[in-house]
């Protein structure tokens, strides 16, 4: 069992590939194994994160993740624990392993009811629904207790998934459980780390139930965790060469900011030299504060050597350029009011895509209203289901997306995708959109393919907001610079 943490690429299997490899699994086991297995690993996970708990509640729904739950229960009694085990089940009609335990609970003289409890409980064990669950609400004694466990206020640990969670969206029921801990049993879940999944889990663990690492990978993923990734220490010597030209392009009369925003994060990022196209002509030509900067007029910019950051407060009137920028051989980051401007043109949109047949590296940057206008869809349909819309928006395309929200998703028509994991909510604020397009230009510059350098970027970004002074405020600028002690 471990703790997820940004250490690894972990791979994430949702409800479909999670039933091939149980099948598979148990094939190869006695019979019960797997679900012994998942109420021992649960047990031991109540007791290691509530070491002095007496009184625990054991919520088991009618399927499978109930029959953990039970497993559990087991276990905890027979250490000492006082469990008070209510079940969804009917031992008549339940599947045969949650039967199996129903049975040995039952002889091991525990009382299983059918009634919601009443007290306080030191920790409530929440195995009411697993990958079985449906997107229909809970009714009755389901939402009942659902709602009882949330009104207990202290730990939940949740069997495989916060009950009511979508495993391979990270979508909940209007009522859904609200975990402290959740144990993902056999395989990671997407659905843990994206969407609404985040704020549901709590901390998660896992526990792969004695599934190798090469049982888990002969069934392909739907995605990966985003890890940490290499620092490449770089060569004494090197020269501002070596890191590359990144040129922004956006800035319209009003907006400068989001543009030296990402100028500034490129810059902190380790871009060689940065450029700044602005598109108000009455707009400063230098700026005092980070005179490492160089304004250009956008005309007098030679596109052909520099990676491009377009869109940053861009405003309608970017989308003059965007036919020059997205024809050029440069790599390209397409933010903001570039990708508003794209969804309604369907020229630039054949452009954007001709990009791919020529090799060339892109990656745009959609929050969810934008990722919605680029697939001419609604928001809540992107946020339904984050990684088909990322791909569907890689595939049609032709490039890498990093879509943007809780659990980042970056996707290309030719790698699995990825979610990220670092960062907060307090990256919920002005310009940070624009300071991420900015970092991703800086790893494009350094050479790094599409792919890796918005992994890299956005890994990045979320870290330096996890790593924040819980006193201190986060701006952007701040963001840009590389964190509150930077500048
Ligand atoms: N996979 C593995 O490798 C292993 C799996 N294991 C465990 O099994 C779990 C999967 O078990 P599972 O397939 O029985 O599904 P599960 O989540 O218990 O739910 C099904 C039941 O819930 C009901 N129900 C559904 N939605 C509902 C709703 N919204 N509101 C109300 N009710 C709803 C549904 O009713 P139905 O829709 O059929 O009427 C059905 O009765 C898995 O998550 C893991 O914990 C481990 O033991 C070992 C290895
Ligand atoms: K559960």
């Amino acid at each position: 069992m471990q703790l997820i943490t940004p250490s690894f690429h972990h791979p994430l299997h949702g409800v479909e590939q999670t039933r091939q490899l149980e099948h598979a699994l148990a094939q190869t086991l006695p019979a019960h194994t797997l679900m012994q297995r998942a109420g021992l690993t649960v047990a031991r996970l109540a007791l290691a994160i509530t070491p002095h708990a007496q009184r625990i509640w054991i919520a088991c729904g009618p399927g499978n993740n109930g029959g953990d739950g039970l497993e559990a229960a087991w276990h905890l009694q027979q250490w000492g624990k006082h469990c008070v085990v209510t079940w969804l089940g009917d031992a008549g009609h339940a599947p045969a392993d949650s039967a199996a335990a129903h049975q040995k609970l039952t002889e091991a003289g525990v009382l299983i009811q059918t009634k919601a409890p009443s007290g306080h409980f030191d920790l409530c064990i929440d195995a009411l629904l697993g990958i079985g669950t449906s997107p229909r609400e809970p009714q009755g004694p389901m939402a009942d207790w659902i709602r009882l466990i949330n009104a207990q206020g202290g730990p939940v640990l949740s069997v495989d998934l916060p009950s009511g969670l979508h495993a391979d969206t990270g979508q909940t029921t209007r009522l859904s459980v609200q975990a402290s801990h959740t144990l993902s049993l056999l395989t990671l879940k997407p659905g843990l780390f994206t969407a609404q999944g985040r704020d549901t889990a709590g901390a998660i663990w896992f526990d792969a139930l004695g599934a190798e690492t090469h049982t888990l990978g002969t069934v392909k993923p739907l995605a990966r965790l985003n890890a940490r990734p290499l620092v490449h220490t770089r060569q004494h010597a090197s020269h501002k060469g070596s890191y590359g030209d990144v040129a922004v392009i956006g800035g319209a009369a009003g907006m400068t900011g989001a543009a030296l925003l990402a100028a500034s994060a490129a810059l902190h990022a380790g871009a060689g030299r940065v450029f700044v196209g602005l598109l108000d002509d009455d707009a400063l030509k230098v700026d005092a504060q980070q005179p490492e900067l160089m304004f250009r007029s956008f005309r007098s910019l030679d596109l052909s050597s520099m990676t491009l950051v377009c869109g940053c407060g861009g405003g309608p009137v970017i989308q003059t350029v965007l036919h020059k920028v997205l024809t050029s051989q440069s790599p390209v980051v397409i933010d903001a009011d570039a990708l508003n401007e794209i969804a309604k043109d369907s020229t630039l949109q054949a452009t954007l895509s001709a990009r791919r047949g020529q090799k060339l590296a892109t990656v745009l940057t959609p929050h969810p209203l934008e990722a919605a206008r680029l697939l001419a869809i609604s928001t809540h349909q992107i946020q339904g289901d984050r990684l088909a819309a990322a791909q569907a928006m890689a595939q049609r395309f032709g490039c890498t997306v990093v879509l943007k929200g809780s659990g980042t998703v970056i996707a290309c028509p030719e790698q699995t995708p990825v979610i990220n994991i670092t960062g907060n909510a307090r990256l919920a604020s002005a310009g940070t959109g624009d300071v991420l397009a900015g970092m991703v230009g800086a790893q494009l510059a350094a050479g790094h393919t599409a792919f890796d350098a918005a992994c890299r970027a956005v890994y990045q970004h979320g870290h330096l907001a996890d790593t924040w002074s819980p006193e201190l405020a986060l701006t952007a600028k701040q963001l840009a610079n590389g964190g509150p002690s930077c500048g």
